[in-house]
Formats: structure tokens, C-alpha cells, sequence
């Protein structure tokens, strides 16, 4: 990555910067201006000096205060507006690039947040985008600052004495020297930082999620240590940055002043001598003073540098993801059609293998031939006419939400895979699909706002008697009727105020808006009891014929009620028929069914 040239680096910086590039030239203008006002005090010094050297009595130096204080106050309302210009560039961009970092999170689907950790991702849009902003403004503002004083500068040093100049500036290749050899390595420490910093968010993240389960097994004092471990990982890699910072700092303070000592030196030798005046000497001193502030930043410049650079690296494996399903080509077809009431699928020779887990000793093993992931679904096919109420079943791993997954585009398939009423899957665009299909996942995910709110999101303008229509769809209404602010109760972080059966059916509440012709239920009812589940299903089966339903559910009474079962085994269909078909013919099906049975009458026994 190190080796990547600078402008393929920072090519997503790149529109950013073209986009404000107006204001990026006014404020290298102003920085433009600041310098030249602050090379015409040593000036003014020296016409000062020479003035008073001539015999010049007190009241003569007047106009050359005023004008050196004019000066000083020009230079410092120049160096405010060019820091404003440049530091509000830095932000707009910071501002533009979470926003662009955001949406991409948005874009990316399934397969990309199997491979990342959220503490991580977190880390990379907060902590990396601030380095980047500080590498676009105030990075970008000493860079400039340094070039320009440079440009003005040496110029007038030059006139005045070449030889001098050269004598004072002979230090200097030796810090540029060091800052090219240094620069590699503060790339690395700084990349080091901030993966560091991103896998302690991971594990923060994951301590917070998991809070309840560390307690639950008593492992407080080791999830402690390994925190600690993390932390003093992070502690030695920014000491270690520190380190080489800290040792390149004084070396070009250092080498400021050998300039200086080198001026006062052979300058005062000069000035005894009669070979430079001591208003040039003066100014001299000035002119090389006005060189060591940019100098001695330059340290820090690198730092800022080259954090910037290791947070556009981090930032950009995010913003160079692609989503795996990508958007339908042909989505004009699609576009004014109007929705159909109920909506068929087909499936045909699906297969999926989720892609394998990254693997840590990759390097060390790299001539080992890769293992082929198992397929989580083989050569399923199925039609499901519409209005029809089908049912999944299988044992655990079987494939069932994978399936459910697929069908709903949350993971990729082949082209020809899955149709819905004879389209593609693939070609369907997204809005539409959204409208033509909705799936309610295992984990039921709710967000930190009210009940209201959460049941509603799909449809966000609609009125409160739709969150309560649906509430009592899903068996939920007299719920939330007893929560402390009933339907503007708030239910916290992931739904934690809500029981998991509440969660399950605010979730299918939350799906039943969206009035799709095609409803995916994910095992919705695992955490709801057997008559809530009944009430659930009489509505659900009063839309029969209204809207295709394909369930995943491990209920004996859910089972009962589908048109058709299809059962699965090792990512298969095995068998498919009603509920009487099966426990007529297929053991795996009789097994399954006792075991459920089994686990409702132990819970009715609770
Ligand atoms: N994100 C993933 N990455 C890798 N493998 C996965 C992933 N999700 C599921 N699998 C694997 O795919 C197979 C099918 O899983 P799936 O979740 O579809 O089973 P299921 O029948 O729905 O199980 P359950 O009844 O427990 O929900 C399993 O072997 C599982 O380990």
C-alpha cells in the first residue's frame, strides 16, 4: 500500500479538492500575501538600521515603526483569513467525505459486514476522517505556508549575500535527507496507530454488545486483561510513533539553529570586516528567521502527513467495496409498472456458498491450495404460485434463512436463479423490489426511537392508526397499550427495553406496513408463546390468497397451516408437500416434528 503512488493514494481526495478549488487558490493567495508582508519587516529593519547607521536622530524611525507595525498587523488579519479559508476547506471536506462514507456503508450488503468488524468501521469514519481533515487543512496550510516562505524568501536572501545564504542553509539537505528516510516509517507507525485504534473500537464495540454475556459466564476479569492487552498494544504502537516524532523535531531545531549560529558567526565576521553592512546583516537575520518556523514545522507536517495517508488507505478499502448484488441494468422496463396484488417465485438450480472467512496465517500458508467454502445451498428448486402460504423446514444449518435471504437479494445469486412473476430478481430494481417483497429476519433489529416510530418505518409519513393496525396484526396492540407512553414509548438500543418475543413482533408489525405482495418471515415467532402465535397466524392466514407468505418456522402449529412444507437438509430440498404428505413419508420430517413437539410441550409446561 506504502508503495502506491501519492496521486493514486489520495485519488478519492481528488473531486473533493477540485470542488473547492477556488477557495483553495484564494487561500494560497492570501498565504501568497502573508509571506510577502512578513519578508518586508526584515526589510524595513534594514532600511531602519542603515537609516540610524547614517546618523539618523530618533524621530526618523517613526515612519519605519508605523510601517513595520502596519505590516505586522496586515500579516496578521492576512494569515487569519487564509487559515479561515483553508481550515474551512478542510472541514467542508471532512463533512463531504462521512457523508460519501456513510452512504457507501448504506450501499454495501451482506458479504462485506461478514468480513468487517463494526468497532472497526466505526474507527475508520470518526478517528481516520479526522486525520484526514487535518491533513487537508491544516496539513495542507503549513505545506503551502513552508513552499511559499521558501519562494519569498531565499529570493531576497540571494540578492542580498549568495554565499551567506548558502552557508546558513547548508544544514538543511540534511533534514530533508532525514525526512525522506523517515518518511516510510512514520507511514508505517502511523498505519500501525490508527489499525490499532480500530481494533480496540472493534473490541470495545463487541464489550458493549456482549455485556450481558461476559456477566452471564463470569468472564469480567479476563475480558479485562484482554482489554488491557489491546490497550497496551495501542499504547506502545503511538509510543513508538512519539518516538520517531520527537527525535526528528529537535534534529531540525537543531539544524535552525546551526543556520543561525553559521549567520551570526561568519556574518559578524563579515560586518567587522566592512564586506556587509549591518542593516544587511539585520535583515538577513530576519529573513532567516522567517525560514525556521516552516523548518522546524516541518516534523509535524510529516506526522500530519502521513496519519492523512494512513486514513485515506483505511478509509478507501471502505470506498473502494462494491456491493456484491449490483444494480439491475435493465431497470427501465420496470419502472411505471404498476404492483401486482400477489407475485409468484421461482427458483431454479440455486446454489450459495458464503465466501470464506479471511485467514489469518494467509501469508504463511500461501502455497496451501484454498479450501473451497461448503455451499449452504444446492440445486434448490421451487415454484411458489402466488397467494400461496408456504413453509420451510429442516434442521438447524439447514440452509432455511439462506434461502430466505437469497430470494429477498440480501445475497447474491446467479441471473437466471430467481424470478419473481417470471423477472429476474436480479434485474428488478431495488425501490421496487423493496415495495414488491419485505423479509423479516431472525434477529429482529429495532432502532433507538418509539414504538411508533420503529413500526413505521417503512412508511414514515403514514398516520398512527397504521402502527396500530398492525400492532394488532401482529399481537402486540394491547402491549404497547400498557407501556409507560404507550406507542411513543421508547424502546432503547436494538429494542433492549423490549422482551424478545415483543421485539419479534414489533419486527413483523414493522414488515406487515410495507403490504407487500410477498412476505419472507425468518422464524419469527421462536420467542413467542403458542396462543400468541395462533392469534398471529389467524390474521396472517385471513390474508391467504391476498399475498404469498414463505415461512421459516420451527412451530408444529405454523407447520400445520402451510399449503406446502419443503423440507431442507445440508443446503437441499428433500422433500415437499403438506403437512399430512410428509408425516406420511418422510422420517426426517416425523423426526422434526416430534423434536418440535417435544419443545412445546416442555414449553407449555413453563
Ligand atoms: N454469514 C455466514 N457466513 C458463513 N457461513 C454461514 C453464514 N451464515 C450461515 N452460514 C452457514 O450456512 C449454513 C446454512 O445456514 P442457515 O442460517 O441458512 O441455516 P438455517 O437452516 O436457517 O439454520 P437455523 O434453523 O439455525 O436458523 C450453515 O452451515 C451456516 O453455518
Amino acid at each position: 500500500m506504502a508503495a502506491q503512488p501519492f496521486l493514486h493514494r489520495i485519488r478519492h481526495l481528488l473531486p473533493y479538492y477540485r470542488q473547492h478549488r477556488w477557495s483553495f487558490a484564494f487561500g494560497f493567495l492570501l498565504l501568497a500575501a502573508t509571506s510577502i508582508t512578513a519578508a518586508g519587516v526584515p526589510y524595513l529593519l534594514k532600511l531602519a538600521t542603515e537609516a540610524f547607521e547614517a546618523g539618523a536622530d530618533g524621530q526618523i524611525m517613526l515612519p519605519y515603526a508605523a510601517g513595520m507595525a502596519g505590516l505586522a498587523l496586515l500579516h496578521a488579519g492576512l494569515r487569519i483569513a487564509a487559515r479561515l479559508r483553508i481550515f474551512g476547506v478542510g472541514r467542508e471536506v471532512e463533512y463531504a467525505v462521512r457523508d460519501d462514507y456513510h452512504a457507501k456503508l448504506q450501499e454495501l450488503d451482506a458479504p462485506f459486514f461478514a468480513k468487517e468488524r463494526v468497532g472497526d468501521l466505526v474507527s475508520r469514519g470518526t478517528n481516520d476522517i479526522t486525520a484526514l481533515r487535518m491533513f487537508m487543512g491544516p496539513g495542507f496550510l503549513q505545506v503551502s505556508n513552508a513552499a511559499m516562505a521558501y519562494t519569498v524568501t531565499l529570493p531576497l536572501m540571494l540578492a542580498l549575500d549568495p554565499m551567506m545564504t548558502l552557508m546558513a542553509l547548508a544544514p538543511f539537505p540534511l533534514v530533508l535527507f532525514s525526512a525522506r528516510k523517515l518518511t516510510q516509517k512514520l507511514y508505517r507507525l502511523s498505519r500501525a496507530v490508527a489499525d490499532r485504534f480500530g481494533d480496540l473500537s472493534a473490541f470495545v464495540q463487541e464489550s458493549v454488545a456482549g455485556a450481558a454475556v461476559v456477566r452471564a459466564h463470569a468472564q469480567e476479569a479476563s475480558w479485562r486483561n484482554q482489554f488491557a492487552e489491546q490497550s497496551e498494544i495501542l499504547y506502545q504502537s503511538h509510543l513508538e510513533h512519539a518516538r520517531l516524532q520527537g527525535l526528528f523535531q529537535p534534529m531540525v531545531m537543531f539544524s535552525g539553529g546551526v543556520g543561525g549560529w553559521i549567520i551570526l558567526a561568519y556574518g559578524g565576521h563579515r560586518v567587522a570586516a566592512g564586506t556587509l553592512t549591518i542593516g544587511d546583516f539585520v535583515a538577513f537575520t530576519g529573513y532567516l528567521v522567517l525560514l525556521i518556523q516552516p523548518t522546524v514545522g516541518l516534523g509535524w507536517i510529516l506526522t500530519v502527513m502521513q496519519r492523512g495517508l494512513a486514513a485515506i488507505d483505511r478509509i478507501s478499502l471502505v470506498l473502494n467495496s462494491h456491493p456484491t448484488i449490483l444494480p439491475p441494468q435493465s431497470a427501465q422496463s420496470h419502472k411505471d409498472a404498476p404492483l401486482p396484488k400477489q407475485a409468484a417465485i421461482s427458483v431454479r438450480a440455486l446454489n450459495f456458498a458464503y465466501p470464506s472467512a479471511p485467514n489469518k496465517d494467509a501469508d504463511a500458508q500461501s502455497d496451501a491450495a484454498p479450501i473451497d467454502p461448503p455451499h449452504a445451498l444446492r440445486e434448490i428448486n421451487l415454484e411458489i404460485p402466488a397467494g400461496a402460504f408456504v413453509g420451510l423446514a429442516g434442521r438447524v444449518g439447514s440452509g432455511k434463512s439462506t434461502l430466505l435471504k437469497c430470494m429477498a437479494r440480501l445475497l447474491p445469486s446467479a441471473r437466471d436463479a430467481i424470478a419473481i412473476d417470471g423477472s429476474p430478481l436480479l434485474d428488478i430494481p431495488e425501490a421496487r423490489l423493496r415495495k414488491l417483497l419485505t423479509m423479516t429476519p431472525q434477529e429482529s433489529f429495532l432502532f433507538s426511537k418509539s414504538v411508533r416510530e420503529n413500526l413505521l418505518y417503512g412508511a414514515p409519513g403514514a398516520r398512527e392508526e397504521l402502527a396500530w393496525r398492525v400492532a394488532e396484526e401482529a399481537a402486540f396492540d394491547d402491549e404497547i397499550r400498557q407501556f409507560p407512553d404507550g406507542i411513543e414509548s421508547l424502546v432503547g438500543e436494538r429494542g433492549i427495553t423490549l422482551s424478545g418475543g415483543q421485539r419479534q413482533r414489533a419486527a413483523l408489525a414493522r414488515a406487515l406496513v410495507m403490504d407487500a405482495p410477498i412476505l419472507l418471515l425468518d422464524d419469527v415467532f421462536s420467542s413467542v408463546d403458542a396462543h400468541t402465535e395462533e392469534l398471529i397466524l389467524n390474521k396472517l392466514q385471513e390474508q391467504a390468497g391476498q399475498r404469498t407468505i414463505v415461512m421459516v418456522c420451527q412451530r408444529v402449529a405454523a407447520l400445520h397451516r402451510a399449503d406446502v412444507i419443503h423440507l431442507m437438509e445440508h443446503g437441499r430440498i428433500v422433500d415437499s408437500g403438506p403437512h399430512s404428505e410428509l408425516m406420511a413419508r418422510s422420517a426426517l420430517y416425523r423426526d422434526l416434528h416430534l423434536q418440535l413437539e417435544r419443545v412445546e410441550a416442555l414449553e407449555a409446561l413453563r
